[in-house]
């Protein structure tokens, strides 16, 4: 029943389309984050799904169910915003204890109810207190809260910790994927924080202009991205892509980057696939998976600036269309002006129609 079904959906601002023919399959219980920039259409995605918005065209089924005409309050959908909806002349336990009150449950449940909710979400110490005398980050967790007491078997989630403070952040992450386990909702959770995604999410929907670009798992988006919108948006920072041409080498299939020189040889896989291809490619890889290694071996370029972050490095090497970032676990001991050669691991390089920006892939 709680599974979502998003066909062919399409939403019209007068003559801006903020979407555009969106196909979606949410399994029932699954955690599925929609990903990406301010204005991709996340909101108005989620909003047609809850019921405050009325698609132009397509349609949303929860289960086999058509919501086509279902008011918001008729689609047993749990809604938590940005902006947290908390009555703040009531104290927390009034207000976890509104939505079971509402609906007429007796008093011995909802205040075992509000009781386990408030233990979950650390609130306890805090049921009896005004909310207009507490944190944002405690008033976002009492929003959550109340709307969790209902236990909706969709629970919809639209940037709900983006007003809180960073360290709440990291903790709320841990709380909400424990709340979504133990009620196993089918959970939609609107962000443009990829980590929020890549930490919290059974699988990502990464959007760009109204336009779904990828679904898959977190590691399946950082590791296998469709194309090179989504492989620049997935990781921090996102995936290096170098303009170049293939061409045959006595070691096998390379790319000519130019000034660059020439690529390592291309795993066997992605080199059938390139061979296949017409025109100029993007070379990619992460900076996670760059390696320094002796001259000769890799590309060659002069480091431009270094960024400690703790214990990682991020080094970025060549400017313009050449500008490349690696990272490492630890001080490698490069300085601006140094020439650093870096190479791919071979299996984590990916190959991009330069054109389309699609992924070329084996098979
Ligand atoms: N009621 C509306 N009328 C006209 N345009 C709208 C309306 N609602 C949204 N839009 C436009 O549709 C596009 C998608 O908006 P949406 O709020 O869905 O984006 P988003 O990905 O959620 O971004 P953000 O994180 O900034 O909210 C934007 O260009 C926005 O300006």
């Amino acid at each position: 029943m709680s599974a979502i079904h998003l066909q062919n959906l399409v939403k019209k601002f007068g003559d801006f389309t903020a979407l555009k023919t969106m196909d979606l399959a949410i399994a029932d219980g699954e955690f599925m984050a929609l990903l990406g920039p301010s204005g991709c259409g996340k909101s108005t995605t989620m909003n047609m799904i809850a019921g405050m918005e009325e698609p132009t065209s397509g349609k949303i089924l929860f289960g086999e169910r058509d919501m086509a005409g279902v008011p918001m309050g008729r689609r047993g959908v749990g809604f938590v915003f940005q902006n947290y909806a908390i009555f703040t002349h009531m104290s927390v336990r009034q207000n976890l204890a509104y939505g079971p009150k509402m609906r007429g449950a007796p008093k011995a449940e909802i205040d075992r109810r509000v009781s386990a909710i408030a233990e979950m979400l650390q609130l306890t110490p805090l049921l009896d207190r005004k909310a207009d005398r507490l944190s944002v980050n405690i008033l976002q967790r009492a929003a959550i809260g109340r709307s969790a007491i209902m236990e909706p078997a969709i629970f919809l989630l639209d940037e709900p910790l983006s007003n809180v403070d960073a360290a709440f952040r990291a903790v709320m992450r841990t709380e909400l994927k424990q709340l979504q386990r133990q009620f196993r909702q089918t959970m939609v959770y609107v962000t443009h924080d990829q980590l929020e995604a890549m930490t919290m999410a059974d699988r990502i929907a990464v959007m760009d202009h109204g336009v779904l670009q990828q679904v898959g798992t977190p590691l399946e988006v950082y590791n296998n991205p469709a194309n090179v919108f989504v492989a620049r948006f997935i990781g921090a920072p996102g995936m290096n892509l170098l303009r170049g041409r293939p061409a045959e080498s006595d070691r096998g299939l390379v790319i000519d980057l130019g000034p660059l020189g020439v690529t390592p040889p291309l795993p066997a896989e992605i080199a059938a696939a390139v061979r296949r291809a017409q025109g100029d490619v993007l070379y990619g890889f992460r900076p996670e998976q760059a390696a320094l290694v002796k001259h000769g071996q890799g590309l060659s370029l002069p480091v431009t600036f270094v960024e400690r972050i703790g214990a990682r490095t991020i080094v970025h090497l060549g400017q313009g269309e050449s500008a490349v970032k690696a990272v490492f676990d630890n001080d490698v001991g490069l300085a601006i002006g140094q020439t650093a050669v870096v190479a791919p691991a071979a299996q984590s390089v990916r190959v991009f129609e330069a054109t389309t920006g699609i992924a070329m892939k084996a098979g």
